[in-house]
């Protein structure tokens, strides 16, 4: 079956300098209208795998496509342009401009795309994400949780391909990351868009329909709707992944699955519900 992916990394390495190898072949499609998390000890490559389907970084190899669209070979304007129409960015710094209000904030990737803002979609997102009450205030008038918010729907305004989310509750208090999480759940589940996040929790990785991991820029198994405690058994399991040969992807463990399969997991989890 070929799959509707959102992106896709084809045989993608990324090397900083000649020391570095950040990414390292690795070859990984995102359904569309699917939850994944990626997950790896520090300096794995999870932010540059991001960064990379993201169209931020430039991979030294391979090729990534977005839809139908293959990144390899675009210019920076392209580049740029692709961002701000196709992709919507969630950081765990909120990076909203002080400036403008919330209602001004979201708008924004839309004014910047020099095209009239329909009111009607910016009412919508500002509804869809529980912040159309505070569409008048400024970012510092809102709660870490409430501006986060913010940056989801600023994330969606466009209808983008891919929603790419680096650490997105990694600076909120326990309850506001929990709502803000179930905020991107029914995102994906409600509003069909596909989101790659990158977590060090466990907890926060288990609300994903799969959980991809990395080790020294290498895919190093994924696992299919896990607990958060099958994925921390898993994380503190991960340097034996450096055991395992050059581009063998393939799963060691009981309930593994071949990347491939990710996007038969989430038809599997939403035929469950
Ligand atoms: N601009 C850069 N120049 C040189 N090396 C870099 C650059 N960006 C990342 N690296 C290196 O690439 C490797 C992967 O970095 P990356 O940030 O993707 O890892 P990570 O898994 O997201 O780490 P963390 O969990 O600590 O955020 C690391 O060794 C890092 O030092």
């Amino acid at each position: 079956m070929s799959l509707d992916h959102a992106v896709r990394l084809e045989s993608v390495s990324k090397e900083y300098g000649r020391a570095v190898r950040a990414l390292d072949g690795v070859t990984a499609g995102f359904p569309r209208g699917s939850f994944t998390a990626v997950m790896g000890p520090s300096g794995s490559g999870k932010s540059t795998l991001l960064n990379c389907a993201a169209g931020l970084d430039r991979p030294t190899s391979g090729r990534v496509v977005l839809g139908d669209t293959d990144l390899s070979g675009r210019s920076e304007t392209e580049l740029t342009e692709l961002r701000r129409d196709r992709i919507g960015f969630v950081f765990q710094a909120y990076n909203l401009l002080g400036a403008l209000t919330v209602a001004d904030n979201v708008a924004l990737p839309v004014r910047l795309a020099g095209k009239p803002v329909d009111p009607e979609r910016l009412a919508g997102v500002l509804a869809a994400v529980g912040i159309a009450e505070y569409r008048d205030r400024r970012p510092s008038q809102l709660s870490g949780g409430q501006q986060q918010r913010v940056a989801i729907a600023r994330a969606l305004i466009n209808r983008p391909d891919l929603v790419c989310a680096d650490e997105p509750t990694g600076a909120l208090d326990s309850h506001s990351g929990r709502q803000v999480l179930a905020l991107l759940r029914r995102i994906v589940d409600e509003l069909g868009q596909t989101v790659l996040m990158v977590t060090h929790d466990p907890v926060v990785a288990a609300q994903a329909d799969a959980v991809v991991f990395l080790v020294d820029g290498r895919l190093a198994g994924n696992l299919t709707r896990p607990s958060a405690e099958q994925i921390a058994e898993r994380m503190t399991h991960l340097g034996d992944e450096r055991m395992t040969r050059p581009g063998d992807q393939r799963m060691t463990r009981p309930g593994d699955e071949r990347m491939t399969n990710l996007g038969d997991a989430r038809t599997t989890r939403l035929g469950e519900r």
